[in-house]
């Protein structure tokens, strides 16, 4: 079974942004096996980076022309060793890193390099892998700065908090309460209800269950789930937990040394998760 591209595979974007919508290349019986491979598009909502070079200090590159995509409805998740660069590739595409080559789309916008906050207000929310709550405010003043790029009238910014605490009952229970009393999988709810205010196309999200128990674990992926599934947000999702990434993911990349080792469709991979885990992590090249 070798259902899994590598990347010197997978051809590169140097075609030119088509005029015309997204589409797929149609399958045949000779592709069937092979995930598709989208082209650039006017689809709003597709972020998409190609070969991304970035780093902290001037001489030492850890993205070295790095590409992804994420789809609206769709859940890519970018996997790879520590210290290989997963986190830096969601800094560099949300501005806190600027990128000395390669670009960043949103559909055909170029947003490379565009600072973090401008951000939410183009559509891109970023949950960062350490707690982003001010933690004496209350959870209500934490989730009202989810809209303050806009500054939204009163009945908009109320309309928008009564939907954020339908979907997330148990933060208006505590809407009172300064959010850092409130536990880990709680305030990931809160960073979560906060960012749904002001309705961003795509999510970066950064192992979103560090730190927490099992069973918040699971609540927790269940709403990055309905992020995709029921509200059609591009998500891009790094997470350590592979096993369950993996079970709510549409699409992988397996990052190593700053670059896409290897990339494809998670249903072509079957089942058998630790014999994919170890191929993907373990394995020396291709
Ligand atoms: N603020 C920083 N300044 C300098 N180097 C940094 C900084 N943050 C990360 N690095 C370095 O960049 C490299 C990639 O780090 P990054 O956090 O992106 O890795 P990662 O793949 O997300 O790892 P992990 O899975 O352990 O979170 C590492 O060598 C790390 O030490």
């Amino acid at each position: 079974m070798a259902p899994f591209r590598t990347c010197s595979a997978i051809p590169k974007w140097s075609a030119p942004i088509p005029a015309r919508a997204w589409e797929a290349p149609e399958m045949n019986s000779a592709t069937a096996s092979v995930p598709v491979e989208p082209r650039w598009s006017d689809m709003p909502g597709l972020l998409a980076c190609e070969d991304l070079v970035a780093g902290y200090t001037g001489d030492i590159d850890i993205l070295r022309g790095l590409s992804v995509k994420a789809w609206p409805g769709r859940i890519s998740c970018v996997v790879g060793p520590n210290g290989t660069g997963k986190s830096t590739l969601l800094k560099s595409l949300f501005g806190f890193l600027r990128p000395s080559a390669g670009r960043v789309l949103l559909g055909t916008r170029d947003i490379t390099g565009s600072p973090p906050f401008r951000m939410l207000g183009l559509g891109v929310a970023y949950l960062p892998q350490r707690p982003s709550l001010f933690p004496h405010l209350s959870v209500e003043a934490n989730l009202k700065l989810g809209l303050w790029h806009a500054r939204p009238r009163k009945q908009v910014l109320a309309e928008r908090l009564d939907s954020a605490y339908q979907r997330f009952p148990v933060i208006r229970e505590k809407r009172s309460q300064p959010a850092g009393q409130l536990s880990g999988g709680q305030q990931r709810q809160v960073e979560i209800a906060r960012s749904l205010l002001a309705d961003p196309s795509v999510y970066l999200i950064d192992e979103p269950t560090a730190g927490v128990d099992p069973q918040t674990s699971e609540t927790i992926y269940d709403i990055v789930q309905g992020l995709a599934r029921d509200l059609s947000k591009a998500v891009l999702l790094v997470d350590q937990d592979i096993r369950a990434a993996l079970a709510i993911t549409d699409y992988v990349y397996v990052v190593k040394n700053g670059t896409v080792f290897s990339e494809g469709e998670r249903d072509d991979f079957g089942t058998d998760t630790d014999a994919l885990v170890a191929r993907w992590l373990y394995a020396s090249g291709e």
